[in-house]
C-alpha cells in the first residue's frame, strides 16, 4: 500500500497550493480530486465569470456612450462569449496536472472514504498518509423542494451555448446576481427570487439598494422576501412557486438555476470513520487549519469551517496549512476582508455593515452619500454610485466601507489597505492619489 507524508483531497486553489508548499518542503505528497483537476474558481467559478463578463461591460460601456461619440447597434452574441471562456478554461486541468507532475506529485482521479484515521480508499486502490489535507471546496446546496431535479447550477451555466427567453434565479446572492446581470445584457428577460428582504444578504443594505434599482432598470424582475417552494415542468418550460408572506404565487421560465447557496463538499469522504468532527460550515478546524478532533487531520479553503468561501481566503488558509505542515506552528491572524459582486455596478464591502457596527455598542460616524452625480459616474454615463463609510469615533479606524461603482471592486482594495495595515480614515483621505480617479474620490467621502 502507498504510504505519503502527505494527502490532499481536492486540486483547487487550496489543496494545489498546499502540493506545491508541501512538496518544495521535500515531503511526499498524493493528491487526488473526483472531477478534472484545478478546481472551481478557474474553471466553474471567478475567472471565466470574469472572461463572460468582459462582453457585457464592453456592451455597457457602448450604449451608455451612445450619441456621445459611439454610433450604431451593438450586441451580445452568446455563442463567442461561451467560447471565449471555454477556451480559458479547457487547458486548465491539464496545465494543473503537468504542474503538479514537475513538482513529483503523485495523482490520483476518483471519489473515495477513510476507512481510518490512516487509510483512504478509492476503487480498488487504498493509501495511507501521515497526514491528510481535505481541500473539496463546497457544491451547490440541493433545494429540498418538489420538483428540484428540474433546476440547474452555476456549472450548467458555463455550458450554457443558446439563451432562452426567459431565465429565473432562485437566490439572489452572489451567483444569481452576477449572472443575472450577464443574460439581462445579453436580452434575456431575467426573474430573481430570493427569500431575503435584500438582495446580496452580507453586503451593506444601503448600497445593495441602489442596485435592486438599476437589477429593475435593465430590466430585471427581482422578487424578496419570496421562498423557491416547488418546481414543476409545463411543457418546455418550468413553473416555479414561491411563497411571499404566506401566499403562494407562480411565475414561469425556460430555465431555473438554484443560486441558493453553496455548502462544505465532504459527505462522502466519511470523515467520521477518521475522527474528523465536521458541521454545517465543514471541517471544524483550529487558528492552524487542523481538524480540532484530531491533528492528523487539516482543512482550508471553502471546506474548512473558518471559511469565507472566496478565492483569496482560500489561498490564505492554504498557506498556513501548509507551513503548519511543513514548519511548525503559525496561527490564522483575523483580518478584514474586503469582497465583490461582479454586477454591473459592482457592489464592494469590507468590513462591519451599519447594522453590525450598531450592534458592537461603539461610537462611530457614518458617512454615507448618493454619488451618481460626481464626475467618474458622469464622464462613462454610468448612472449609479453611493457609498458608505463607518468611522471609529475614538480611534478614527475605519471599521467598515461600502461602495456601489463600475469600479467598487477597485476601490474597496484602497479600504482593505487602510483596515489591515491601521490607517486612519483622516490619513488615507490626506493620501495622494492619481486624478481623476476613483480612488481619489475617498477624499470626498
Ligand atoms: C460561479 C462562482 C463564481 C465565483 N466567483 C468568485 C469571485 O469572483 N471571487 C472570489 O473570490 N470567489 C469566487 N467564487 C468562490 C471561489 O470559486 C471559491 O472560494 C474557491 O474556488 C475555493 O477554492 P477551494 O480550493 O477551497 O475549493 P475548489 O476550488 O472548489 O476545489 C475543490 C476541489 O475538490 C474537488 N472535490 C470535491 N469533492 C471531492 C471529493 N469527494 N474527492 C476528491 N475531490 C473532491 C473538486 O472537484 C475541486 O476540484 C466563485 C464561486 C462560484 C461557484
Ligand atoms: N464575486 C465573488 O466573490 C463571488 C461570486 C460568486 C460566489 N462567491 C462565493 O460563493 C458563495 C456562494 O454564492 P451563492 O450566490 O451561491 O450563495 P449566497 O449565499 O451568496 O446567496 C444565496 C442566496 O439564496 C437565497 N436563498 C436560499 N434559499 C432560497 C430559497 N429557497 N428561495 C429563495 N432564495 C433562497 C439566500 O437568501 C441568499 O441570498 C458566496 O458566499 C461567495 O463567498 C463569490
Amino acid at each position: 500500500m502507498k504510504h505519503y507524508d502527505v494527502f490532499i483531497l481536492g486540486t483547487g486553489t487550496a489543496g494545489k497550493l498546499v502540493a506545491n508548499r508541501c512538496a518544495d518542503a521535500g515531503l511526499t505528497v498524493g493528491i487526488i480530486d473526483n472531477r478534472e483537476y484545478g478546481g472551481t474558481c478557474s474553471q466553474r467559478g471567478c475567472d471565466p465569470k470574469k472572461l463572460m463578463l468582459a462582453s457585457s461591460e464592453a456592451l455597457e460601456a457602448a450604449r451608455n456612450m451612445k450619441g456621445d461619440g459611439i454610433t450604431g447597434d451593438i450586441a451580445i452574441n452568446w455563442i463567442d462569449v461561451y467560447n471565449y471562456a471555454r477556451r480559458y478554461a479547457q487547458d486548465i486541468p491539464d496545465n494543473t496536472e503537468e504542474f503538479l507532475k514537475e513538482l513529483g506529485v503523485d495523482r490520483h482521479h476518483g471519489e473515495g472514504y477513510f476507512v481510518d484515521e490512516k487509510t483512504f480508499r478509492y476503487g480498488d486502490t487504498s493509501l495511507t498518509a501521515d497526514k491528510f489535507v481535505i481541500a473539496t471546496g463546497m457544491k451547490p446546496l440541493e433545494l429540498k423542494i418538489p420538483g428540484a431535479e428540474h433546476l440547474l447550477t452555476s456549472d450548467d451555466f458555463f455550458n450554457l451555448k443558446d439563451l432562452p427567453e426567459k431565465v429565473l434565479f432562485i437566490g439572489g446572492g452572489y451567483v444569481g446576481m452576477e449572472f443575472s446581470h450577464m443574460l439581462a445584457r445579453a436580452g434575456v428577460k431575467v426573474t430573481v427570487v430570493e427569500q431575503g428582504e435584500q438582495l446580496l444578504p452580507p453586503f451593506e443594505k444601503y448600497t445593495v439598494d441602489f442596485l435592486k434599482e438599476c437589477s429593475e432598470e435593465l430590466g430585471i424582475d427581482i422578487l424578496l422576501n419570496s421562498q423557491a417552494a416547488a418546481v414543476e415542468k409545463d411543457g418546455d418550460r418550468f413553473i416555479v412557486k414561491y411563497s411571499k408572506d404566506g401566499i403562494l404565487h407562480q411565475v414561469t421560465s425556460d430555465l431555473i438555476f438554484n443560486t441558493a447557496g453553496r455548502v462544505p463538499s465532504i459527505k462522502q469522504l466519511q470523515l467520521e470513520n477518521a475522527g474528523v468532527v465536521t458541521d454545517r460550515s465543514g471541517i471544524v478546524v483550529n487558528e492552524y487549519f487542523q481538524s480540532t478532533s484530531n491533528e492528523r487531520f487539516y482543512a482550508c479553503g471553502d471546506v474548512s469551517s473558518k471559511n469565507v468561501p472566496l478565492t483569496p481566503l482560500s489561498g490564505l488558509e492554504a498557506n498556513i496549512a501548509a507551513k503548519n505542515i511543513t514548519e511548525g506552528k503559525h496561527a490564522f491572524i483575523p483580518v478584514d476582508i474586503p469582497s465583490v459582486a461582479f454586477t454591473i455596478p459592482q457592489v464592494a464591502g469590507i468590513g462591519l455593515t451599519e447594522k453590525q457596527a450598531k450592534a458592537t455598542g461603539k461610537k462611530f460616524k457614518v458617512f454615507f452619500q448618493n454619488a451618481s452625480g460626481w464626475f467618474n459616474t458622469r464622464r462613462i454615463k454610468a448612472g449609479c454610485y453611493a457609498y458608505k463609510v463607518i468611522v471609529d469615533e475614538e480611534t478614527r479606524m475605519v471599521l467598515g466601507a461600502h461602495i456601489i461603482s463600475h469600479e467598487a471592486g477597485e476601490t474597496i482594495n484602497i479600504f482593505s489597505v487602510a483596515m489591515n495595515h491601521d490607517i486612519t480614515f483622516q490619513y488615507l483621505q490626506q493620501t495622494i492619489f492619481t486624478y481623476p480617479s476613483w480612488a481619489n474620490d475617498i477624499k470626498s467621502f
